[in-house]
């Protein structure tokens, strides 16, 4: 039993001993002048004297009270002495954290010649913050914008306080104003379930967001690229897609404000090449996974390990025939850097082409992780694509790009990227549970 616990039942039964003494107070028809009226045969009032001789019972009550309340007099010290030493630990540990030097992961050094301030903007997301810890470990100076709304500061918490390292809270909606060379334009949901939570807020980041972005590269020359995305091929009748392929979307359906304002993101950027000669990269990115997904990520990759780690139903939307290819994300990473170290002005497809069923995909889930999980078909999602599959010649010839992390490696990480999550969150849970219990007054 805890302390607290134990507390509380010697509290109750005080309450009750009071409760009794009040009782046999009352009983005793107490008179507010100190004296008790009896009344005896024949009408007669006597006046009795107040205290009457004490009963055996009510002085052994008495006795009860005082040591109880003594014991909760003691109790109390006891308890406030426990808190004022926990605050001078919180303290101590507090400050122990802030005067130990803080370990960063290595980086190399580069000269200023070669060194470049390079803007991420949703650097703090899944696919920013392996691209943020890339460009530090080469030397570059880091600059990560981020609005929180899906990207986490925990993503990036290893380099906060590094001297290359700088996190900004800004929504790119708003202008900004830095000097920068390069711009890795990446602010946007991207989870499907996130960009349709608000649709005009992701129209609004992938075009006035853009804008900023390409305005900004222009003020100071910087070179942008900008994450595109593999949904501009809407639901492609073309397999596998080409760069050249000009896609099949629908303009008002409900992955529109991400497939029109990637789209409309393209043409802006092109725009700006054009007229204000700014300098393009444009990479069509293909379904990614790996860790730092977040636990509510909603695509198919995070759902189907996250069920499966839970033994819960696999959930397949509709019959489970659409296809998708998955890549790493380190591999992705790789292929953007390289993209945006080339000269190369035209859209990049960057993806794995290995391209299976949702159905095969979530067998292959089931077997990795193990479990009793069963596989079932539910809702088909609206304008879902029903075929996807890069052609990823464009990036083999002019980057010398293609995936090297094989679909089981990388789900292997991924897995048990989201068994330590959930160990995590079991964790948190548990130690708030305690500090609820001990705290609740
Ligand atoms: O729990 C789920 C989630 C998804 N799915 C299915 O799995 C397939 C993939 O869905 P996801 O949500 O992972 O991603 P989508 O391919 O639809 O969109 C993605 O495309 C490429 C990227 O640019 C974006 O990250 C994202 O928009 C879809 O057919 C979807 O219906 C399930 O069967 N079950």
């Amino acid at each position: 039993m805890t302390a607290t616990k134990k507390r509380l039942k010697i509290v109750a039964a005080i309450s009750l001993l009071l409760l009794l003494l009040v009782y046999v107070y009352r009983m005793a028809s107490f008179c507010p002048s100190g004296k008790a009226a009896l009344s005896v045969p024949g009408g007669e009032e006597v006046q009795a004297k107040w205290p009457p001789t004490e009963s055996p019972l009510q002085r052994s009550l008495q006795m009860a009270y005082e040591e109880q309340s003594s014991l909760i007099r003691e109790q109390k010290a006891e308890l406030q002495r426990t808190r004022e030493h926990l605050a001078r630990l919180e303290e101590q540990v507090r400050s122990l954290q802030t005067s130990t030097p803080r370990k960063y992961p290595k980086v190399k050094y580069l000269n200023y010649k070669n060194r470049k301030r390079i803007l991420i903007t949703g650097g703090a997301g899944f696919v920013g913050s392996h691209l943020v810890d890339d460009l530090m470990v080469q030397g570059h100076e880091v600059i990560v914008v981020d609005n929180f709304f899906t990207g986490r500061k925990r993503n990036v918490e290893h380099w906060l306080g590094h001297e290359n390292f700088e996190l900004i809270h800004h929504d790119i909606v708003n202008p900004l104003f830095i000097e920068i060379d390069e711009i890795y334009h990446l602010a946007s949901p991207a989870s499907p379930p996130h960009y349709m939570y608000n649709p005009v807020k992701t129209i609004k980041t992938n075009t006035m967001g853009t804008i900023n972005v390409l305005g900004l590269a222009k003020r100071v020359m910087a070179k942008v690229l900008i994450a595109s995305t593999s949904e501009v091929y809407g639901d492609p009748t073309v397999h596998p897609q080409p760069e050249t392929y000009w896609g099949h979307v629908n303009p008002i359906g409900p992955r529109a404000c991400y497939d029109e304002g990637k789209r409309v993101s393209e043409t802006l950027s092109y725009a700006y090449a054009k007229q204000e000669k700014v300098q393009v990269r444009v990479a069509r990115i293909f379904n990614t996974y790996g860790p730092r997904m977040h636990m509510n990520d909603g695509r198919v990759v995070s759902n189907f390990i996250l069920q499966a780690l839970r033994n819960e139903t696999i959930t397949v939307y509709g019959n489970g025939k659409q296809t998708r290819s998955f890549q790493y994300v380190s591999d992705l990473v790789d292929g953007m850097i390289a993209l945006m170290a080339s000269n190369y002005t035209q859209p990049v497809n960057l993806g794995n082409p290995v391209e299976q069923t949702i159905g095969e995909f979530a067998e292959i889930i089931k077997q990795l992780v193990g479990g009793p999980s069963v596989i079932k078909q539910s809702k088909a999602m609206e304008d879902d694509p029903q075929r996807r599959k890069p052609d990823i010649t464009r990036a083999r010839q002019l980057l010398h790009w293609e995936p090297k992390v094989p679909l089981e490696t990388g789900l292997q990480r991924t897995i048990s990227y989201f068994r330590n999550e959930l160990a995590r969150s079991d964790r948190f849970q548990e130690s708030s549970n305690k500090y609820f219990d001990t705290h609740t007054p």
